[in-house]
């Protein structure tokens, strides 16, 4: 079984390095940065373990009998790889993380394998009269991880005490000093990894998850990933919960962290994919200055240099950004970046689904969809759709959400959502949340909610790693500056913390109580059941160039009620809906499709003149669909519905 995610099972890394030449004592001689190289692996005439790499002029192949790999921050795309029998070590950044956590998984487990079968001996190399080889390695298998796992579990723990010398070397892996406490991570990460492995019978797995948790990408989604890395300009659409930000995530996963942008149009939604605003990034404010007030301050150096390194610009929730935005934020791109092409040559990777909300507009304002933008028609080459809706599982559910998706509400529709009106879905004390049209009466219900509750308010305070930042991570990040709870308050999850157990981003569960500790964390029960306290976790958001701001805070909020403008991307285990108030076309089905079943939906107000569709958007779709038709006539497993346009194709 290949274990591979898309195109992205080639263990070949292309990303900036410095090289550092050690003394034997391990001081660096001599330090030499490329901004590009290529790093593969393969194998010798020996079938023995080579790290390959490529300079612009030669190549270098190092041996690998021993190895140190540092990847405390992988997420980053950063990683040493320490190759001590050569004094060498390799310092790469700008790597795509998922490639990155990839090839240093491979390169590792190899090693484990090769270690399990013994290397050839110096003696055998040099009367054996084989040629110079070099074959690229293959793909990861499960066989290797199970192989490598034996090894790890047939060796004694003592083993690497016994190379006094360079233990740290020996065991692998630097993390700690003590070997043998090195030797049971190691241990139990590659047991975990090959019990994951055999559980879930997988044969797609997402690099970055070979660590963790595993990760399957439906074909539809394998196709999206394939174009981005082929450098295509693309919008991809889909259906509420179709996985379009589950993909992104992936996405940002397989591009180099320096070149590459992810924003979304609003806060929350920026969030789910632990990016930014898009007005954040643009640096334009508002954008609703005349243009060359926008391009003199998108000029200012931080901001401009922004624009700059930025080689792969993602958006998402794309459908609220306003036309006149983007084509403002398009000419920005080029004339900050000094280039004639669309956007300044940025790929550009967009999506959402335009019959979810809408841009926010004043009233008697035209709406400019962003699809309705010069910017657009002369930048987006590529359009694909996600079909295959992941959040809910009841076809019934899901072809009512169709419906009301396109502003249809037929009878039997009117009809089944009326009905849960009368239940009641309160489960395990945890009652459901209330999504309102309006914020006003968001805050009103949770805080009467909160003050009615008899028992002492506890108040926890996040950490921010940065004041200057204070504001944008007030708008990025889920979780409040300041967290009031009582016993017995309704709240949310707003992270995923653990995914097997349930404990997911809008898991709903209310305060049972605090632990023991000094800081008296909450003590929450889910409505699945689990009981945890829940200590506080960091957000880190991407600014860009490399740069993060951090907060740390509990990962809950009140969960009386939240808007549907805050619950846009959002999964919720029980929901009641009042539409009554309903102002803005999509609002009602972007209500509707949070919930996972029609068990743990309950709509108080229905009224079929709260589902409404735009039909500028519904004629975007129709056309997008009888271009699709048109082009692939039949042919299934095609979610591509423009074919690129050759123009922009050709300056890549
Ligand atoms: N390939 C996949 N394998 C397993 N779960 C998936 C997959 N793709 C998506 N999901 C799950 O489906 C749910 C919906 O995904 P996601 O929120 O990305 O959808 P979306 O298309 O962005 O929805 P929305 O339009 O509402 O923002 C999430 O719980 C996500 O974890
Ligand atoms: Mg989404």
């Amino acid at each position: 079984m290949i274990i591979n995610c898309g195109n992205m099972e080639n263990p070949t890394l292309v990303c900036s390095v410095s090289i550092e030449e050690l003394s034997p004592t391990g001081n660096i001689l001599r330090k030499v940065h490329h901004r590009s190289l290529t790093m593969t692996l393969g194998r010798d005439e020996f079938r023995e373990l080579q790290m390959k790499v490529s300079f612009p002029k030669k190549e270098c192949k190092y041996a690998v009998k021993e190895l140190v790999i540092h990847k405390k921050f992988v997420k980053d795309g950063k990683a040493t790889i320490k190759l001590p029998d050569h004094k060498i070590q390799f310092m790469l950044s700008n790597c795509p993380p998922d490639k990155l956590v990839l090839f240093l998984q491979t390169l590792q487990t190899k090693l484990d394998v090769l270690k399990q079968k013994g290397f050839v001996s110096q003696r055998s190399k040099l009367f054996s009269g084989k040629q110079h080889d070099f074959d690229e390695i293959s793909p990861l298998t499960l066989k290797d991880l199970q192989v490598a796992h034996a090894g790890k579990a047939a060796q004694p723990p003592t083993l690497n005490l016994a190379n006094k010398k360079r233990p740290l070397e020996a065991a692998g892996q630097v993390t700690s000093s003590n070997p043998t406490e090195q030797d049971a991570k190691r241990l139990k990460l590659v047991a975990t990894k090959a019990a994951l492995l055999k559980m879930t019978k997988i044969n797609g797995i997402s690099p970055s998850k070979v660590l963790a948790k595993p990760v399957q990408l439906t074909p539809e989604q394998n196709n999206v990933l394939e174009a981005v890395l082929r450098g295509r300009n693309i919008f991809f659409t889909g259906s509420a919960g179709t996985g379009k930000s589950y993909l992104l995530k992936r996405i940002i996963g397989a591009l180099p962290p320096n070149h590459t942008y992810a924003t979304a149009s609003t806060g929350v939604a920026a969030c789910h994919i632990g990016g930014t605003t898009l007005h954040s990034f643009a640096g334009i404010g508002s954008g609703k200055a005349p243009l060359s007030q926008c391009v003199q301050m998108a000029s200012q150096p931080r901001i401009a240099q922004q624009w700059r390194s930025c080689k792969h610009l993602i958006i998402d929730e794309i459908s609220m950004v306003d036309g006149d935005l983007f084509d403002k934020l398009e000419t920005v791109a080029r004339m900050v970046r000094k280039s004639d092409q669309p956007f300044g040559g940025i790929q550009l990777i967009l999506c959402g689904d335009f019959l979810q909300l809408p841009p926010v507009t004043k009233p008697g304002e035209v709406r400019k969809f962003c699809f309705q933008s010069e910017a657009w028609r002369k930048s987006i080459e590529t359009t694909m759709e996600l079909t295959d809706i992941k959040r809910q599982v009841d076809k019934n559910f899901i072809n009512i959400l169709q419906l009301i998706r396109k502003g249809l509400c037929p009878e039997s529709v009117c009809q089944a959502l009326i009905e849960t009106s009368n239940k009641c879905i309160e489960r395990n004390g945890v009652l459901a949340t209330k999504l309102c049209t309006h914020k006003v009466d968001v805050d009103d219900i949770n805080v009467s909610r909160l003050k009615q509750l008899t028992g002492d308010v506890r108040m926890f305070a996040a950490v921010d790693d940065n004041e200057v930042y204070k504001q944008q991570l007030d708008t990025l990040c889920p979780a409040p500056a300041y967290l009031e709870l009582k016993l017995g308050a309704q709240v949310i999850l707003c992270k995923n913390l653990d995914i097997q157990r349930g404990l997911v981003n809008g898991a709903r569960g209310v305060v049972e109580g605090y632990d023991n500790s000094a800081n008296g964390y909450p003590v929450i029960k889910f409505v699945n059941g689990v009981t945890e306290v829940l200590k506080p976790v960091k957000w880190i958001f991407k600014i860009g160039g490399g740069n993060t701001i951090i907060r740390k805070q509990i990962p809950l909020k009140l969960a009386w009620a939240i808007s549907i403008h805050k619950s846009q991307g959002m999964t919720l285990d029980c929901v009641e809906i009042s539409l009554g108030k309903v102002f803005e076309t999509g609002q009602a089905y972007v209500a509707l499709s949070r919930a996972k079943s029609l068990e743990g939906l309950k709509v108080v107000d229905f009224n079929k003149n709260c589902v409404r569709a735009d039909p500028t958007v519904l004629n975007f779709y129709s056309k997008l669909e009888l271009r699709h038709r048109m082009l692939h006539n039949g042919v299934e497993d095609e979610n591509e519905i423009f074919r690129p346009n050759p123009s922009l194709l050709s300056r890549r």
